[in-house]
């Protein structure tokens, strides 16, 4: 009774990027839930479909209408099934009539009225009394790619990991000041720079890869030194973006070089066994998944080498890499795949194989903090969600604070 679904409101808000997306409030008898979608610039080709044709305000005039009278009346506690009606509401495979976005954010919204209809925090609704691990922050430092101007490194995401942090706060806080340490590393190679930032608060330098990985690895020791814990380099390379297919190449057009499968292997293990890398982020095109487990091969046992646009948090395509050996992590962004039931269920199978789940926002992302509650709720040992800005901010200060809630907090487990 107190989870009864009683109304569901769906409006156009703006997201970090100043684009529209979609915030959906579903109200319960005893409760209220809210939860906003963000949206990808560098997006897998088996993604779901972000918004049907008209955009967002085909999604407010029409389409909050059909979901209203369909879930009215049900029970916000039963997730699986108001996810099933929605995609029986879309009726297509990709989700292109109503909108992944629209269907993650109302299934998001239901699962925290259904928590809030029992006073609970979603961590806790998710996962249970007995949870008590914390994410270590996955923080981007440099912007490059498609997230940056024309200038910038190729490699999308410099990012790092505070892997000796004891707790939230103290990771957190490493990481910000790592992002201010690069300000005044990338100073000394790029007399021009502007102090402009790119679309997840990492700098977007006019520098090259090498000169970004030096100065990434240089502040993670002078920082980690100071701090005294450890702290480690990581890359999203989201090669998809780099990838030529008529070429058969990868071109990096900041450094004027074109790779070929071979030599994209050589590269990114080299990079890794320099830098001493933590973890390494979509390193080939999103339908390699031999070149993924090539890699995977050589260097799996001391970097996590992770699939985004590989997974698109699709738990077949997930079977399909555990079965090749292609990865041992995987990014869990829930509007990849459009409900929170099907994200879980790829979390499930990844857990169960040991694979990593790395909850992550998107690059254009709304003050929703809902991740934050999925990678404490689903034990997920990383969480990828930037490192300043207010859109980034929002979840990894909500991860201070289920700290601060949680008996017996610790940092997650690789
Ligand atoms: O590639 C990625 O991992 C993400 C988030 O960092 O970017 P986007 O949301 O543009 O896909
Ligand atoms: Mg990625």
């Amino acid at each position: 009774m107190d989870s009864i679904i009683e109304d569901v409101q769906v409006r156009k808000i703006l997201d970090s990027r100043g684009n529209p997306t979609v915030e959906v409030d579903v109200i319960t008898w005893n409760g209220f839930g809210r939860a906003a979608a963000p949206s990808g610039a560098s997006t897998g080709s088996r993604e779901v479909v972000s918004f049907p044709e008209g955009g967002v305000d085909v999604i407010v005039s029409e389409i909050e209408d059909i979901i209203a009278s369909e879930l009215i009346g049900m029970d916000a506690e039963d997730i699986a099934t108001i996810d099933e009606v929605l995609r029986e509401v879309d009726g297509t495979d990709n989700l292109s009539a109503i909108g992944g976005n629209t269907t993650v954010a109302v299934s998001m919204a239901v699962a925290k009225a259904a928590a809030a209809s029992y006073n609970m925090p979603l961590y806790k609704f998710l996962g249970g009394n007995l949870v008590n691990e914390l994410p270590f922050p996955l923080g981007n430092m440099m912007n490059g790619g498609a997230h940056a101007g024309v200038n910038a490194p190729d490699i999308q995401e410099f990012l790092v990991v505070p892997v000796g942090a004891k707790n939230m706060v103290e990771a957190v806080f490493a990481n910000s000041s790592i992002h201010k340490k690069l300000k005044e590393l990338i100073q000394t190679k790029d007399s021009n720079f502007t102090g402009g930032k790119g679309d997840e608060g990492g700098w977007v330098p006019n520098i090259t890869n090498d000169a970004a990985l030096e100065i990434q690895a240089q502040a993670c020791e002078e920082v980690g030194d100071e701090l005294g814990i450890e702290i480690r380099p990581s890359l999203d390379m989201a090669a998809s973006e780099l990838w030529n297919a008529d070429e058969q190449k990868y071109i990096y057009a900041q450094d004027g070089i074109k790779r070929d499968t071979g030599d994209q292997i050589d590269f990114v293990k080299d990079i890794i066994d320099t830098y001493n890398m933590f973890y390494v982020e979509d390193p080939f095109d999103e339908s390699d998944f031999d070149g993924f487990a090539q890699l995977t091969s050589k260097v799996g046992d001391k970097c996590l080498i992770c699939g985004d646009d590989l997974f698109v948090t699709n738990k077949e395509i997930l079977a399909k890499g555990i079965e090749m050996n292609a990865a041992n992590a995987i990014i869990i962004k829930p509007n990849q795949i459009g409900s929170l039931s099907e994200t879980y269920a790829t979390v499930k199978l990844a857990k169960e194989n040991d694979i990593v789940p790395v909850v992550s926002h998107r690059s254009g992302e709304t003050t929703d903090a809902t991740i934050a509650h999925l990678a404490v709720g689903f034990g997920s040992p990383m969480i990828k969600t930037g490192a300043i800005g207010g859109e980034r901010i929002a979840k990894l200060n909500e991860l201070i604070r289920i700290e601060e809630e949680l008996p017996n907090p610790k940092m997650g487990e690789f």
